[in-house]
C-alpha cells in the first residue's frame, strides 16, 4: 500500500510552466505558496498586499482564530511566519524568486486575533544575490508597533526546487547512516 511517505516528490500539474517569479494572486493581490494555491486563500490570513512607488510593500492581515496563543492573541509562531512571509513577498513584488536564509523577529506587544492589522516591509540593501529585508506590523488603525523583523533572502533561479528534489534523492539513496 502507497504511504505518503512514498509519494512522487516532483512538483504537481499546479506549477507546470511556473517561472516562480510570477506566482498565483488572489483577488487582493497577495502571491500564494503552493498550499495556500491549493486552499485558494492565504492560510495565514494575509489579505492584501501592494508595492508603493517609494517601494514600501503594504500588507492587510487577520491572524485567523485558529492561530490563537495566548487568550485573543496570536501564537508566536504565526507572526514569525507573516513576517517571514510578507518581507519574502518583497522581491517577488519586484519579480525575484528569493529563499529566506535568515530572519529576526521582535515581539513587541501580544498580536490580537480577529483583527485588521498592517505589515509594511522595505528593502533596507541589497548585496550580490542577498537582499536585507526589515518590516514592522502594526495595529489598525492607530499604528501602534506589534512586531518588527529583519532578514536575508537569496534570489534563486527557478532551478532552485529541482536542484533540491536531486539533492533530497541522494540523501535517501545514500541509505541511513
Ligand atoms: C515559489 C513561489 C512561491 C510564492 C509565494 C511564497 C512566498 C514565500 C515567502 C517566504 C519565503 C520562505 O519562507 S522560503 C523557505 C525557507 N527558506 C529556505 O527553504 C531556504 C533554505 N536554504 C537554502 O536553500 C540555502 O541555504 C540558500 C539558498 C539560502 C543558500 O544556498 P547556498 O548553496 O549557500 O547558496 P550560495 O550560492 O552559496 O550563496 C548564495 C548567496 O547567499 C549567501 N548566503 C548563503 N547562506 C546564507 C545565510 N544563511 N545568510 C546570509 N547569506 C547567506 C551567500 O553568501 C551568497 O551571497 P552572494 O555572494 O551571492 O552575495
Amino acid at each position: 500500500m502507497r504511504t505518503d511517505d512514498d509519494r512522487p516528490r516532483t512538483p504537481d500539474r499546479r506549477w507546470a510552466g511556473s517561472d516562480f517569479q510570477d506566482p498565483p494572486r488572489t483577488g487582493g493581490g497577495v502571491a500564494l505558496c503552493g498550499a495556500c494555491h491549493a486552499a485558494g486563500r492565504c492560510r495565514l490570513g494575509v489579505q492584501r498586499e501592494r508595492l508603493d512607488d517609494t517601494g514600501n510593500a503594504w500588507f492587510h492581515v487577520t491572524c485567523p482564530r485558529d492561530q490563537e496563543g495566548g487568550p485573543n492573541v496570536a501564537h508566536g509562531g504565526w507572526t514569525a511566519a507573516v513576517m517571514d512571509e510578507c518581507l519574502g513577498h518583497v522581491p517577488l513584488l519586484n519579480r525575484t524568486l528569493s529563499v529566506t536564509a535568515e530572519l529576526s523577529v521582535s515581539f513587541v506587544k501580544p498580536v490580537p486575533v480577529d483583527r485588521p492589522v498592517q505589515v509594511r516591509a522595505w528593502v533596507d540593501r541589497r548585496e550580490g544575490s542577498r537582499w536585507y529585508i526589515a518590516g514592522e506590523m502594526s495595529l489598525l488603525p492607530g499604528g501602534a508597533v506589534l512586531a518588527r523583523a529583519s532578514g536575508i533572502w537569496v534570489a534563486r533561479d527557478p532551478g532552485h526546487f529541482d536542484r533540491h528534489e536531486k539533492w533530497l534523492a541522494q540523501q535517501d539513496s545514500a541509505g541511513s547512516p
